[in-house]
């Protein structure tokens, strides 16, 4: 098997839906996920590429081992869920530090998981009311505003609290409104453009690592070995 190109590194919370966003772009679709147990990862060949997508487990007892997934990533999708906000903090306190061993012109997405989820509960919530499917709560026509308990904005605002924490100049990097998507793994809502606008953007970066040398290696003296680790499906 040829040696991957890139590395991007999904990482959130449990329960985001990190595995089953990984599924349903890898493999079409939407099966029941068990929780993850350390890491496992695809390949994905984009052009000529040959790009790894590593899936981790958010549950807490596996938090040390981030920081080894995420060494040397070309680009780190951080994962929450657009029903519960605290999943949106946790990247902040609890994974944001994780990515400090990935490479230094890293990009970032944020992706907000589960919107179908939205969906229903506003629909359920207009039946309760009285109103029947599709109105818009006595609205006029155009499509009924769903209020969302994290919105865009606030994974935009996560956004630029990530350039400043990386140091980085908004002009150097991807526009926020670029970088912040909100997806279902579910329905498949925006799953192909989220992962394949960021292959896109890192072949470039792949591009100027290898113009400016070897790839990073793992010290893996720096890190703890994973008791458990489910192994890919490409292994
Ligand atoms: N409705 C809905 N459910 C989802 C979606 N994505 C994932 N789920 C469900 O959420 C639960 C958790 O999904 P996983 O993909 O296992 O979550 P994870 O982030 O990989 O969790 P850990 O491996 O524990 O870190 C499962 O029951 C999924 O079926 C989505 O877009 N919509
Ligand atoms: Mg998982």
């Amino acid at each position: 098997m040829r040696k991957p190109d890139g590395k991007i590194v999904l990482l959130g919370d449990m329960n985001v839906g990190k595995t089953s966003l990984l599924q349903r772009y890898m493999e079409r679709r939407f099966p029941d996920t068990v929780s993850t147990v350390g890491g496992a990862f695809y390949l994905k060949p984009w052009r000529s590429y040959n790009i790894s997508i590593w899936d981790t487990a958010g549950r807490e007892q596996f938090h040390g081992l981030g920081s080894m997934y995420c060494r040397g990533a070309v680009a780190v999708i951080l994962t929450y869920d657009v029903n519960h906000p605290q999943s949106l903090l946790e990247l902040e306190d609890r994974f944001l530090g994780l990515t400090d061993t990935a490479s230094t012109d890293c990009l970032f997405a944020i992706v907000g998981n589960k919107v179908d989820l939205v969906e229903a509960g506003a629909a359920e919530s207009r039946e309760k009311e009285g109103h029947g499917p599709g109105t818009a709560g006595g609205g006029g026509g155009g499509s009924p505003e769903v209020p969302k308990p994290v919105r865009l904005e606030d994974a935009v605002a996560l956004y630029n609290k990530i350039l400043k924490y990386k140091m980085l100049d908004e002009k150097d990097v991807p526009a926020a409104e670029q970088m912040c998507f909100e997806t279902s793994a579910k329905t498949g809502y925006n799953v192909d453009l989220l992962f394949e606008t960021l292959f896109d953007m890192v072949v470039p970066v792949i591009l100027r690592q290898r113009a400016q040398g070897p790839p990073q290696t793992v010290d893996v003296s720096s890190c703890k070995t994973p008791r458990r680790t489910r192994s890919g499906c490409c292994s």
